[in-house]
Order: C-alpha cells, then sequence, then structure tokens
C-alpha cells in the first residue's frame, strides 16, 4: 500500500492551484484543490481507494458519492470495499426514475457519504439531510482532502462524524 505522506505529495503535485477562488460555500481562498486531477489518474484514485477502504466504519451496508467529484471516489472505492454504490445528485432528475440517490437502494440501511474535498461541510451536511429524508442511515462521512475550515465540527452538529484521508495539514506537510 502507498504510504500515506507520499500520498499526500501525489496529491498536491497535481491538484493544489494558486489564485483566487470562490468556493462553493461563497468563502474566497487562495488555494484550491482540483479534484478531478487526482480523480482523473487511474493509478493514483485508485491508491487513494485502497487507503481510503481501510476508513470504512464497521457495518457500512452502502457508499453514497455526491455528484460531481464524489461519483468517481465512491465507483473507485467500492472496488475495494465490495459494497453496493448509490450516486447521489444535487437534485432529483425531473424526468425518468426522477430519483435524487441513483444506483444502491438506501433506504433503512446504514450509509456513508463520500465526498472528494470537504471545506465548509456544507454540501455533506445537506447531502446527509436528504439521504435521510428518503430513510438513510448516515453517521459518517469519508473524504479524500478536509480542508480543516470548519467541516469537521459542521457535520458533528448534524450528527455524522467525519473521517479524512488527508488533512490541509498533511498536504502542507507534503510541501516541505
Ligand atoms: O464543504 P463545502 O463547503 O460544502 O465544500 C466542499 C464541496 O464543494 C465542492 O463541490 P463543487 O460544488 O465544486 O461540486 P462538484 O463536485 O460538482 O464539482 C466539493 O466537491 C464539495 O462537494
Ligand atoms: O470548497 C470548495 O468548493 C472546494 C475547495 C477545494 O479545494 N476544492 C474543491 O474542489 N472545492
Amino acid at each position: 500500500m502507498t504510504d500515506s505522506s507520499d500520498l499526500a505529495r501525489q496529491v498536491r503535485t497535481v491538484s493544489r492551484l494558486t489564485g483566487e477562488f470562490t468556493l462553493r460555500s461563497g468563502r474566497i481562498a487562495n488555494e484550491y484543490f482540483d479534484k478531478y486531477q487526482f480523480e482523473a489518474d487511474p493509478v493514483l484514485l485508485d491508491q487513494l481507494a485502497e487507503r481510503l477502504a481501510v476508513l470504512i466504519p464497521e457495518g457500512t451496508e452502502v457508499l453514497a458519492g455526491l455528484e460531481m467529484g464524489g461519483i468517481a471516489v465512491v465507483t473507485a472505492l467500492a472496488r475495494h470495499a465490495g459494497l453496493p454504490t448509490a450516486f447521489v445528485r444535487k437534485e432529483a432528475k425531473k424526468y425518468g426514475t426522477a430519483r435524487l440517490a441513483e444506483g444502491a437502494e438506501v433506504a433503512g440501511r446504514r450509509v456513508l457519504v463520500v465526498e472528494d474535498v470537504v471545506t465548509s461541510g456544507g454540501q455533506v451536511v445537506i447531502s446527509t439531510g436528504e439521504l435521510r429524508k428518503l430513510g438513510a442511515h448516515v453517521d459518517h462521512a469519508l473524504c479524500v482532502i478536509d480542508r480543516q475550515e470548519g467541516g469537521t465540527q459542521a457535520l458533528a452538529d448534524a450528527g455524522i462524524t467525519l473521517r479524512a484521508l488527508l488533512t490541509r495539514a498533511d498536504l502542507d506537510a507534503a510541501a516541505s
């Protein structure tokens, strides 16, 4: 299994951008991790998935990846975990099956929310609320990068424990 400091270095190298970025939360940041760069590299994505699989809480029945960046992560992760997968839209489709959560059934099951990057935690909290309305039992979320900007606390306030493969501190340390 790839060493975690080596993974942090690779993720930082391929995905870290500097400049001025508006984040999903509306915050302005001068550093951005373009998750699509580590998701577009199949070898790196598989190495990340292998390490994420170790962090899956016991008793998890379904992995639920969040649109859009969380979909590639959850698909790679499911190959290591051997668990069914749901693909969670930001909005339910207005036609066809009109589902918000595609794929595996979430109602009545212990669902782990899978995300690429957590900043404020807002998207995970919103999607968890929607999954719970569908009958899912959600008490954990798993992400590749926790930017350590309040996400853990926001999730805790919503009854979700966040597990992160890499923190902002890990990525900063990988620079030296
Ligand atoms: O913790 P938060 O403050 O909510 O921010 C993190 C969210 O923002 C990004 O999504 P984005 O809206 O860029 O969506 P995408 O995955 O569809 O590209 C990221 O993938 C998380 O979903
Ligand atoms: O908060 C965000 O929107 C965000 C931050 C980041 O570093 N990367 C990303 O894809 N989204």
